[in-house]
């Protein structure tokens, strides 16, 4: 990850001078006030920063789930800021992978279906050994016929997971993975986008308010105000948590 010069196949994703504003006039609020950022292939970066400092606006933009008011969100050398909604919504399928707080399965199908879901709607076959790889790394071999109903939370997340990885997309965009898990299965989540990084050359985006699960990461982005306002190279938990404090004193 660089705040310099994000274009450039060196990146799968970036932000050039992006700014998102919300409403207009006297109430517009300037959730993005110019960021640009890349995010170097099979790097984990975890973006932390105080709450409304625009974490959730930028991985929204950088996914094509938010539209920037200017600037660029590339998506390898695609700007998604100038997809038609039918394209962006293909790019989204096809060359993304979602985690969220809330798991989003779907009720009514098995966790199998689930995990091969985007696939199948891509027209497109699961990779048989990385599916195997996945869902045994996840520990789902035994739960793969369940419905979510019938799953924990922490088994629904790692289904999600492995939904998000088993297309290989450019990206995975985590939106706090572990906020609704207890701290073991959130380890063991954290241990697999890591490990999908390390060991499959997953890029990975995550925001995060919890230092633990930023320090997973390689790289920690740090925003303020709807800017970058610092970077860290492979930080432990106690330099994420003394930079965060750093940034709540500077307030
Ligand atoms: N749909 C929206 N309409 C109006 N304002 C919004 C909208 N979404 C976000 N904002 C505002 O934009 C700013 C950045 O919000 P954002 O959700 O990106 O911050 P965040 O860092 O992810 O916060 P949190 O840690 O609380 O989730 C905040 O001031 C927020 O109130």
């Amino acid at each position: 990850m660089s705040t310099q010069q994000p274009a450039g196949p060196l990146y799968a994703t970036a932000a050039v001078d992006l700014v998102k504003v919300y409403g207009t006039g006297a109430t517009a609020v300037r959730a993005l006030d110019g960021v640009t950022v890349g995010f170097t292939r099979a790097e984990f970066t975890a973006i932390m920063g105080p709450s409304g400092s625009g974490k959730s606006t930028l991985m929204h933009c950088l996914a094509g789930l938010d539209t920037a008011t200017s600037g660029q969100a590339l998506l390898g050398g695609t700007d998604l800021t100038r997809l038609a909604d039918r394209v962006l919504t293909k790019v989204r399928r096809e060359r993304i992978g979602f985690v969220f707080q809330a798991f989003n399965l779907l009720p009514q199908l098995t966790a199998a279906q689930n995990i091969t879901l985007p696939l199948d709607l891509a027209g497109r076959r699961p990779d048989p050994e990385l599916l195997d790889y996945l869902v045994t790394a996840l520990g789902l071999a035994d739960r793969l016929a369940h419905r979510p109903s019938e799953l924990s939370g922490g088994q629904q997340q790692r289904v999600a997971l492995a939904r998000a990885l088993v297309s290989r997309p450019e990206v995975v965009f985590a939106d706090e993975p572990t906020g609704n898990l207890d701290s073991a299965s959130g380890a063991q989540v954290l241990a697999l986008l890591r490990d999908a990084v390390r060991d499959l050359g997953q890029t990975v985006v995550m925001v995060t308010h919890d230092a633990t699960a930023a320090a997973y990461a390689d790289r920690v982005l740090l925003l303020a105000d709807g800017r970058v306002s610092g970077e860290l190279d492979r930080p432990g938990y106690d330099a994420i948590t003394h930079a965060l404090s750093g940034q709540a004193a500077a307030r």
